[in-house]
């Protein structure tokens, strides 16, 4: 399709009210993707989701938000960046679709708070594991940056997958994560255990804490893949992996995908959500979330992704932010264990603020932000 033939599309797709626009780069390619289609909510999440080409977002926990599947009327690859007119005839769907929800950041005296509680319940109550997140908003931009924002990240951030999306029920949400969830090319299935943050310089070395946080996820990633009948699968690492200001500790785990037992979507739920933002065990985890973190989470820790020819590439959804009339909100989360500080944490949240920090004051020209 060239520019021509996409301008006419777009102007028919805004003709007859289409709703949603996904922008998507997977990890080290410079292809991005434009997506339009039409958002439904998904009622059962099942194989016939992975079969249709679409985008999924999918939230941290479906009890409170829904899960939504975007359709593809139109699919555009390109490299660079796009065109004026093409700008002018996607950002007003962005515009429309601004949520005005007030954002309040979370102080350190609530996340100490927080801290504590979960502290007690990892101490008390026999949890492993568990991830506290807090929200940093800054002032809102201009939607008409979200594009310079979007190819600001690609080009920054290789490793990660970067999206920019807008919807009528999650309005619109940027990030670049760095945790594949589950990825299935042919019959080629893979996903990863990804846990343990240090600042990204070569002087900071892994100690027993991450190593052993590390060993908890993919401890838990085999017992996940071994309940569901695979057997076999390969394991490489743990490696380090750069994800900007900040590098984690990853192991990768592929196979086949005759050899799941069962339905694929079955395994996707789950995997979802992996110790890396929920915990350990994960319903208690789960559980403890929804009493002591005072946001809702909502597509903050969920996963996302494409869906097409039945590949696709599902992305947990970290180092994002959800832009409202008035705010960007940053999700800012990290994994506690027993070993964990609370200082430590804190600055290794603010740490991974910096991905989307440094391009929001680059693009959107933001002072201030506390
Ligand atoms: C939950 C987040 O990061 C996770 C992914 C990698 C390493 C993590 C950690 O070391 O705490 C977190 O589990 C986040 O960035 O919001």
């Amino acid at each position: 399709m060239n520019t021509a033939q996409l301008i006419d599309k777009l102007k028919s797709f805004n003709k007859e009210g289409g709703d949603s626009v996904i922008l998507y780069r997977l990890p080290f390619t410079d292809k991005k993707v434009l997506q339009l289609g039409n958002a439904m909510s998904i009622t059962k999440f099942d194989n016939k989701v992975l079969s249709n080409d679409g985008f999924i977002i999918h939230p941290f926990n479906s009890s409170f938000y829904s899960s939504i599947r975007v359709d593809q009327l139109v699919h555009y690859t390109y490299q660079g960046t796009l065109s004026g007119h093409v700008s002018e005839l996607i950002l007003p769907i962005f515009d429309m679709n601004l949520k005005d929800d007030k954002c309040i950041s979370t102080s350190f005296e609530e996340y100490q708070q927080q801290f504590e509680k979960m502290f007690h319940a990892l101490s008390e109550e026999g949890l492993n594991k568990i991830i506290l997140s807090r929200l940093k908003a800054t002032d809102s931009f201009e939607v008409n940056n979200v594009i310079d924002f979007f190819d600001e990240l690609c080009t920054l951030y290789a490793h990660a997958f970067v999206y920019a999306i807008v919807t009528p029920q999650t309005g619109v949400w940027i990030g670049a994560g760095p945790e594949l969830l589950l990825g299935k090319t042919a019959d080629q299935l893979q996903t990863v255990s990804l846990a343990g943050t240090l600042p990204n310089m070569p002087e900071s070395e892994w100690s027993k804490k991450e190593l052993v946080e590390q060993k908890m996820v993919t401890d838990y990633m085999k017992e996940v893949l071994e309940a569901s009948g695979i057997d076999g699968y390969k394991t490489k690492g743990p490696y380090t992996v750069e994800a900007g200001q900040v590098k984690h500790l990853r192991t990768d785990f592929s196979f086949t995908a005759d050899k799941v037992k069962g339905e694929i979507s079955d395994l996707l739920m789950k995997l979802h959500p992996t110790p890396a933002v929920c915990g350990l065990p994960k319903q208690q985890a789960l559980e403890v979330i929804a009493e002591v973190e005072s946001n809702r989470r909502e597509y903050y820790a969920g996963f996302l992704g494409p869906v097409n020819n039945s590949d696709f590439s599902f992305f947990v959804n970290i180092r994002c932010l959800k832009l409202t009339q008035s705010h960007a909100a940053l999700y800012l989360g990290g994994g506690l264990t027993r070993g964990s500080e609370l200082k430590k944490e804190w600055e290794e949240t603010e740490l991974k603020g910096q991905t989307l920090l440094s391009v929001l004051k680059n693009v959107a020209n933001l002072q201030g932000y506390e």
